[in-house]
């Protein structure tokens, strides 16, 4: 979440790149050409027909097979059993429907001001370096050097297709069908909601990189492995899902060389532009915390920062506005633009200057 949608155009587009001279990277032909069996395909038609090896689902367009409705509840306490059992201690929030969020979590007991809550694990935690249900289709794309973005989308979207035989079946399970993001506007809800706002070009701009990464990978390496990256699961639409769940749910962790992670469970806080608090790795506890700047009673809801964003960024990566005059780091861009032929050309660059402005 916090700051880590600022990292898609640092990271992944000038690194990507590199995957268009890589005509042939090493090792590229090496790989067996297996199939990874027993995954879900994703069909954008109609269609019944059975396959021995792999369960077959319809879907109509523009649904994805796997993940719950936005604001609901019915994969959440699967969710939170399955946490902990796995290693995460007990908490002292729950998941639940809120009023800001859809679901966020909410104090199950007195929470006071400055005290650690999650300790998430690293076993928990969904990095670039995690284990694929599918190993082969992971190698291929460590081997082509594919970003951290790209490849946790894709690790997103082929850990889903293997629904209950993938280790985090129960988080995808908890994930929304279809996630609050600019990326499902169609460009005449872009023009009309946004035709103002500076944030229409930056998500026409988010799109387009987002459809140019998916096209790239089928171009390179989808297309030579049909059998690992099959289209019916690896399409448009599962990677407009993918990101859309790493736009709004990925972290940076500071502590961790500002590693990105998608962290099960802290993903369920929703935002606060009064909380000044944000999530990291410490290192004493081995485990993803945050430290709260408030207390909080039973039954209120605990909020960290995705960061001091504008309304516009927000909007952007999270698909969701704060209530109108609660967010101090609301901004707008004005841009602006200074002729060398205008008179007082001189004096109004120093004036810009003064203010960290250029012309
Ligand atoms: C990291 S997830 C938080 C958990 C999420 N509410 C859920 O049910 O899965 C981020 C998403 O939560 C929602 N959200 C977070 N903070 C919000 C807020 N202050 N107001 C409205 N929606 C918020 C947005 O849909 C955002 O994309």
């Amino acid at each position: 979440m916090a700051e880590a949608s600022r990292t898609f155009h640092t990271i992944l587009l000038p690194s990507f790149s590199h995957l268009h001279k890589a005509q042939s990277p090493a090792g590229f032909t090496d790989f067996p050409r297996k199939r990874c069996g027993h995954r879900i395909v994703v069909h954008c038609s109609v269609s019944t027909t059975n396959d021995a090896s792999r369960t077959k689902t319809t879907v109509t367009q523009n649904m994805i097979p796997w993940g719950c409705e936005i604001d609901s509840l019915e994969n959440a306490s699967t969710l939170q059993k399955w946490l902990s059992d796995s290693g995460l201690p007990p908490q002292k929030m729950a998941i639940q429907k809120v009023d800001v969020g859809e679901r966020g979590l909410v104090a199950l007991k007195n929470i006071r001001k400055g005290e650690k809550l999650l300790f998430v694990p690293p076993s928990l935690v969904i990095t670039a370096d995690s284990k694929w249900s599918c190993p082969e289709a992971g190698e291929v794309l460590k081997q082509c050097s594919v970003p951290d973005w790209p490849l946790l989308a894709t690790y997103l979207i082929s850990e889903a297709s293997f629904e209950k035989s993938s280790r985090w079946s129960n988080y995808i399970s908890a994930l929304p069908r279809q996630p609050y993001s600019l990326l499902y506007w169609t460009r005449a809800e872009l023009d009309r909601y946004l035709e103002a706002s500076q944030i229409r070009e930056r998500a026409i701009e988010r799109i387009t990189n987002v459809i140019g990464t998916y096209n790239d990978l089928r171009l390179r390496i989808f297309s030579k492995y049909p059998d690992l990256f099959p289209e019916e699961v690896f399409n448009m639409e599962t990677f407009k899902w993918s990101f859309g769940i790493l736009f709004s749910r990925l972290v940076r962790l500071p502590s961790m060389d500002g590693r990105v992670a998608l962290v099960p469970w802290a993903d369920m806080l929703n935002h606060s532009c009064e909380v000044e608090t944000f999530l990291d790795y410490d290192k004493s506890s081995q485990g993803v915390v945050f430290t709260t700047d408030r207390q909080y009673q039973p039954g209120e809801q605990v909020f960290i920062s995705y960061g001091k964003k504008s309304n516009g960024e927000l909007l952007l990566s999270y698909g969701f506005v704060p209530r109108e005059g609660t967010n101090p780091s609301d901004s707008v861009e004005l841009p602006l633009s200074l002729k060398k032929s205008d008179k007082c050309y001189k004096e109004k660059l120093e004036a810009l200057r003064k203010y960290g402005l250029s012309a």
